[in-house]
């Protein structure tokens, strides 16, 4: 049943672009309040899929909905809950910066000063400076700015962070989650900048060949994934998720084997098997899975 609560709902997505599937069978949910990163490696799928749960692509089968509604065929109110931030910012290059902020003010719904000074402050912008003129990074905190004034309820974004400076990249990984937890928004956040994810995000998302390799919130991780220095024996009941460097048919990897399902109980056992048990580390973990 279509959820009216549940920002983003994806069943069994199929996207076929070039005579071949690029999202297959793809399912995930993003909550309200929740940050989500979305990982994987150049050309898994992300911006197809971002495509799709934008209603800016056809779907080849299952469903995006949206609040419970069809991600093509969105009402004009719950268009306006969505802030996008794409990976390059096209358009608009006559204007001055001043004068597309003052424009597109007029379609606001929901007016707000604060929010709107917080992203100003942030993105540091010229008023005065013509879009055509502003340098890459520039260009991208115009782009984020224009998402969040309108204090979406969604927000996606596409690799928002590749061309912001440190300092920027910095202080906008604390503004988002700041800004998700005052709102309650969720987001929708792909980067291949792990480090900056790693502390931010409340659930990790890692694609490869357009399907979900894991989905797991932070905390699931940290709790149930494990990298052991060996195979685990048989009656934990662990999955071996991850096993770098194995040869064909084993399940032994050169970089240790990632697992999930573990709990504190296995803590003394795996000691005496003499394993180095390591906590998930978030970017590890991702090069484990897409090796
Ligand atoms: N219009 C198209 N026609 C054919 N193939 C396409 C088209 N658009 C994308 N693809 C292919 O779909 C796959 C997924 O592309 P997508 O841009 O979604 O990947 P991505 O995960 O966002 O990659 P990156 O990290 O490099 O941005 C790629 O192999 C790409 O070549």
């Amino acid at each position: 049943m279509p959820d009216p609560e549940i920002p983003v709902e994806i069943s069994h997505l199929r996207k076929v672009l070039g005579g071949r599937p690029v999202l297959d069978d793809l399912s995930l949910t993003l909550r309200p309040g929740e940050i989500t990163a979305l990982l994987g490696p150049n050309g898994a799928g992300k911006t197809t899929l971002i495509g799709c749960l934008l209603g800016l692509l056809s779907v080849d089968g299952g469903t995006v909905r949206l609040w419970g509604e069809d991600a093509t065929s969105l009402r004009a109110e719950t268009r306006a809950r969505i802030g996008f931030v794409p990976q390059t910012m096209t358009g608009f290059t006559w204007f001055r910066v001043g004068e597309l902020m003052a424009y597109l003010s007029r379609y606001r719904a929901r007016p707000d000063d604060t929010e709107d000074r917080t992203w100003e402050d942030w993105a540091a912008l010229d008023p005065r400076a013509r879009i055509k003129t502003l340098s890459g990074g520039e260009r991208q905190r115009l782009a984020i700015v224009l998402a969040l004034r309108f204090r979406p309820d969604l927000i996606v974004l596409d690799e928002p962070v590749a061309s912001l400076d440190p300092q920027a990249r910095y202080d906008f990984m604390r503004l988002l989650p700041a800004y998700a937890r005052r709102s309650g928004a969720s987001v929708l956040i792909s980067s291949h900048i792990i480090s900056d994810l790693q502390d931010t995000s409340d659930r990790f998302i890692m694609m490869r060949h357009g399907q979900v390799m894991l989905d797991m919130t932070a905390r699931e991780i940290a709790a149930t994934v494990r990298r052991l220095s060996g195979p685990p024996d048989a009656g934990w009941n662990l999955d071996v998720i991850a096993a770098p460097g194995a040869a064909p048919g084993t399940a032994q990897g050169a970089e240790g084997v990632w697992v999930r399902g573990w709990h504190p109980a296995l803590d003394a056992a795996a000691a005496a098997a003499g394993h180095a048990m390591l906590p998930g580390d978030i970017e590890r973990l991702f090069l484990a899975l897409t090796r």
